[in-house]
């Protein structure tokens, strides 16, 4: 199993390379490449980690090389946010990186699962698609739009608020991946209630969370450290699922939805990307008020990535 991460020099892209040296199985191969001149230095320190998984890292215009053989492809390469900042504002700088990228990912290994991280994810995933498109190698059940980074915030928020553990908090997050699209389906915890209140702002604090990081690190960029575990945790579920476990995770696909082409929702993972697009089943009148109000923004900004292709 060959992983390329994208973008492998910065703030997640470092953190996730970290995690998958030491959490990939024996065997693995993993490749670093960003245009930053650093990246090669990146995989020698990481190399020196005592694990089972060969690394190499490359760096320059052309990331080719990096690519040849992925069986996974994890883009994190672009900017970040800055306080006072939409991810839509990320538009002009990131929408011609992921472009760019994915060009050569269908030249070079067009059979690989691809997992964009890169922002605005609504956008940049259908930008990723069309370019597949246009290559003639697109194929719905290999493209990913990360949005494990909601999964863990709500489990972690969640768990916070009603003292447990949040390995035991399972919960699907819907929609898109930015603000009033990220849509957590609360009413489904299993014996946990919430009043009206509070699931008004649980729901609040997981669409604001990104924007809290931002905040929080004051002009620093925004979340790495989360998004590297978030990330990995959602590469490994792949890995997974191509060794015959049955893994769920919900993400941001071109899944058939009835609410928009690209939509965030629980998929069975198998060894060919999404084996499955699962229902998120039952709702409550919030939820399903949620989602009404969602879907001109989410439309926008899929269609504004389809007119950019
Ligand atoms: N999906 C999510 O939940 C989520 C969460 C956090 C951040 N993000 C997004 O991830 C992206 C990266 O965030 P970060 O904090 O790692 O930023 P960063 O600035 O720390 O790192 C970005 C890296 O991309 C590299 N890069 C830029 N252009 C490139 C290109 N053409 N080819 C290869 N590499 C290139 C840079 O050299 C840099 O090393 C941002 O767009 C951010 O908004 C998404
Ligand atoms: O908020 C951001 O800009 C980064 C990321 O999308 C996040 O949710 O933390």
């Amino acid at each position: 199993m060959k992983v390329a991460v994208l973008g492998a020099a910065g703030g997640i892209g470092q953190a996730l390379s970290l995690l998958l040296k030491t959490q990939l199985p024996a065997g693995s191969e993993l490749s670093l490449y960003d245009i930053a001149p650093v990246t090669p230095g990146v995989a020698v320190d990481l190399s020196h980690i005592p694990t089972q998984v060969a690394i190499k890292g490359f760096a320059g215009e052309d990331p080719s090389p990096a690519l040849e053989g992925a069986d996974i492809v994890l883009i994190s390469a672009g900017v970040a946010r800055k306080p006072g900042m939409d991810r839509s504002d990320l538009f002009n700088i990131n929408a011609g990186i992921v472009k760019n990228l994915i060009e050569k990912v269908a030249v070079t290994c067009p059979k690989a699962c691809i997992g964009i991280i890169t922002n605005p994810v609504n956008t940049t995933v259908p930008i990723a698609a069309e370019v597949l498109k246009k290559a003639g190698v697109y194929d719905p059940a290999k493209l990913f739009g990360v949005t494990t980074l909601d999964v863990i915030r709500s489990e972690t928020f969640i768990a916070e608020a009603k003292g447990l553990n949040p390995a035991d908090i399972n919960l699907n997050v819907i929609g898109g991946h930015s603000g009033v699209t990220i849509l957590p389906l609360l009413s489904q915890l299993d014996g946990i209630s919430f009043t009206d209140e509070e699931i008004a702002a649980m729901t609040t604090r997981i669409q604001n969370a990104g924007t809290e990081v931002v905040e929080a690190k004051a002009g620093g960029g925004s979340a790495t450290l989360s998004m590297g575990q978030a990330a990995a945790r959602f590469c490994l579920s792949l890995v997974k699922a191509a060794q015959g476990e049955d893994v769920i995770e919900c993400a941001y696909v071109d899944g058939g939805s009835e609410h928009a082409k690209f939509f965030a929702q629980p998929v069975r993972l198998g060894p060919q990307g999404v084996a499955e697009i699962l229902p998120y089943g039952e709702i409550s009148a919030f939820e399903k008020a949620a989602i009404d109000g969602m879907l001109d923004t989410l439309h926008g900004d899929i269609d504004k990535g389809v007119e950019f292709v």
